[in-house]
């Protein structure tokens, strides 16, 4: 879909109103100044950047001048790259048995004799020399005998602080195996439980404690040169409330999907706790809890220590680190995002991942279902910021496709929250984000009514849950559509809104089903019906590299719409037959690399990429900047 400036400008969606401004309120750089008054001064009296080209090439020119400064390869755009790139030998700083403790360098048993001999190895390791691939074959044996997903999750985190490549090795090889141990629905057992089965800290923690101080906090991290920070607060990781400091295992699994899938280096990820209390009494009574005892921090205390944080990630990263929000509480998801998405290059998971997820699985349904977006009608059982994201990023499509404005392309999307379907006499105590869902309809209370009434023919679960999609709801999707499509997108499996079984059951298997965390395939009635995953995690990984390759500046909706339009283009004909609306995640790189280069696509379209000139071939050049896992050859 391609947009010009003119019609992307016209754009008056709340996300596009948050994102559209590039103009850099803290510069870092007196020629980054200078860059962003040109953009102020490229502005008609909407705000609205009327010609960015100049623009950023003035800023690509400043930020050349701050990576030549970065200890990093000679080489122009692939030096962020270049030392996982390499295939050729590799100097190597630690030696003997600091190099079997460093988890970056170390290979287990895996160095060459030459190595062994060149580094002070002799007769530290026994003789024999496996390959890479025999000890990922090694690991899995050992893996697959732990029966408690969580045994798993803790193996797999101790071979990420031991040896990070054969542990990215094993996780891209084995990624369909995998994923679900070290993300959901693994990973929320692991938060609930993250004080009790800490052993080394995998990210940097800032408390109220370090209000001030912050910037120093992130100057003790080890790595300086920071591509993508996954932050949280804690406050509603996946649909299990409130974990406080114990979070920090979103952040941990978000980046190792960034690298296992996206290919981004681990070394340029950087994960985040922002601890600024929790509200869960069972956890403040835990003895074994790492975070702050006590309740949440909110108002001006809240704003200032994220500003403070904010602000020292610019100033010590620069313009074009990603820091990608995750699993705040809606509230301050939207302000977060609202109050940075000018000035930072941020990116919401939760609501703009999802929505990108979402609005891709929806294109390729209708190869299924038959008719335009616009042709159907949507109920969303939850209204936060999944809900809404989604929402609102099919409604932009619709604008888009249409020409109608966006307040009518809304008005076939309905949505139902705690207290019942959101209406027009519910406007004036609804919460701002869910005000455009208002529309004209006598009040509704519950979901079944809410599907009696409105015949969706799409219906989707974003409330955190679980089984609120009863047999009497399905049933009645059922009754009125030939093929029900069902989105259960709530996570980890307990909150999922129905299981992948009681969709095909409920529906004498007419149903199209993807949920947020896996289910296994399902046999009905002599079919096998295999289930998709409609999660985030197809999208953040490639657009983050989409974004970092092309060293954009600020995300913009049209790049959501981007990286959804790449990955349904990547689910195919046979996907499509077996009822399939995602393609499976064994080709998430491929997909990922697919992702990255529509975004930067569109990034250098809207004048928003800073690194130039432009590649020609940008999936190749995707493919070229991404991550291996393979052992290099120390000289
Ligand atoms: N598959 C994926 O990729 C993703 C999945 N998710 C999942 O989506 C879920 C929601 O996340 P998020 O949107 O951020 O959370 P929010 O807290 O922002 O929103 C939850 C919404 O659900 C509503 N709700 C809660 N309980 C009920 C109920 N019993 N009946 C009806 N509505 C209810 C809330 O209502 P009210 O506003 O009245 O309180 C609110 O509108 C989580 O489980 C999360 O894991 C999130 C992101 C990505
Ligand atoms: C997948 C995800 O981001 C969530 O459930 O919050
Ligand atoms: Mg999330």
């Amino acid at each position: 879909m391609i947009q010009n400036k003119a019609s992307i400008a016209g754009l008056s969606s709340p996300f596009s109103d948050r994102q559209r401004g590039i103009v850099p309120k803290a510069p870092c750089s007196l020629k980054i100044k200078a860059a962003a008054a040109a953009a102020a001064s490229n502005r008609d009296r909407n705000g609205t950047v009327l010609a960015v080209e100049t623009v950023t090439k003035e800023m690509a020119e400043a930020e050349s001048l701050i990576d030549d400064s970065q200890p990093t390869v000679a080489g122009g755009i692939r030096d962020a790259y270049g030392e996982d790139a390499a295939t050729e030998d590799q100097p190597v700083t630690p030696c003997g048995y600091s190099l079997l403790r460093d988890p970056r360098h170390n290979k287990g048993l895996a160095f060459t004799d030459k190595e062994r001999d060149a580094h002070y190895l002799l007769g530290l390791l026994p003789p024999s020399v496996p390959s890479q691939e025999l000890q990922v074959k090694k690991l899995m044996n050992i893996i697959r005998q732990y029966q408690v997903p969580l045994q798993k999750y803790m193996y797999m985190m101790d071979l990420q602080e031991r040896n990070e490549r054969l542990f990215y090795k094993l996780l891209i090889d084995h990624v369909e195996e995998m994923l679900p141990i070290v993300y959901t629905p693994t990973v929320g057992e692991a938060c609930q439980k993250y004080g009790s089965i800490f052993s080394r800290p995998q990210g940097l923690y800032i408390s109220l404690k370090e209000k001030g101080r912050i910037l120093e906090v992130l100057r003790n991290w080890p790595e300086k040169n920071i591509q993508v920070i996954v932050v949280t607060d804690g406050q509603r990781i996946l649909g299990l409330g409130d974990l406080g400091c114990q979070g920090m295992g979103i952040p941990v699994g978000k980046l190792s999907l960034y690298t296992a899938l996206g290919g981004v280096r681990p070394s340029a990820c950087l994960p985040i706790t922002i601890d600024v209390g929790t509200n869960n009494e069972k956890l403040l009574d835990d003895e074994f809890y790492i975070g702050l005892r006590q309740r949440r921090a909110t108002g001006q205390e809240y704003d200032e220590l994220l500003h403070e944080f904010m602000t020292a990630v610019k100033q010590n990263y620069g313009e074009r680190v990603l820091v990608q929000f995750e699993d705040f509480a809606n509230h301050n998801a939207f302000d977060l995002l609202a109050k940075y998405g000018t000035t930072h290059l941020v990116f919401n998971d939760d609501i703009q991942g999802t929505a990108a997820v979402v609005l891709s699985g929806l294109m390729a349904a209708l190869k299924l279902l038959g008719g335009t977006l616009a042709d159907h009608r949507f109920l969303f059982l939850g209204a936060g910021e999944a809900g809404t994201g989604i929402a609102e990023l099919i409604a932009l499509e619709i604008s888009k496709q249409t020409q109608m404005p966006l307040d009518e392309a809304r008005k076939n999307i309905w949505l139902v929250d705690s207290k019942g379907l959101i209406v027009e006499s519910r406007k004036e105590s609804l919460q701002h984000f869910k005000k455009p869902w208002a529309h004209d309809h006598e009040p509704v209370e519950t979901l079944l009514e809410a599907v009696n009434d409105i015949k969706p023919t799409v219906l989707i679960g974003t409330s955190g849950v679980g089984r609120t999609f009863t047999q009497e709801v399905v049933e009645a999707m059922a009754s009125f559509n030939e093929k029900p499509l069902i989105l259960a997108l709530s996570n980890p499996t307990s909150q999922s809104e129905c299981t992948a079984e009681q969709a095909y059951t409920w529906t004498n298997g007419r149903a199209i089903y993807a949920s947020g965390s896996p289910f296994p395939p399902v046999e009905y009635e002599g079919q096998t019906y295999v289930p998709g995953q409609s999660n985030n995690a197809y999208i953040f990984p490639g657009l983050g590299l989409g974004l970092i390759m092309s060293g954009t500046i600020r995300v913009h909706d049209d790049m959501l719409l981007a990286a959804s339009e790449a990955l349904a283009a990547q689910v195919t004909q046979e996907n499509l037959d077996n009822g399939q609306i995602y393609p499976p995640f064994t080709n998430i790189r491929k997909i990922s690399a697919h992702i990255a280069a529509n975004v930067a696509a569109k990034a250098y379209e809207l004048g928003l990429a800073t690194r130039l000139p432009r590649p020609k071939d940008l999936v190749a050049y995707a493919e070229s900047c991404m991550y291996s896992p393979s052992y290099r050859n120390y000289r």
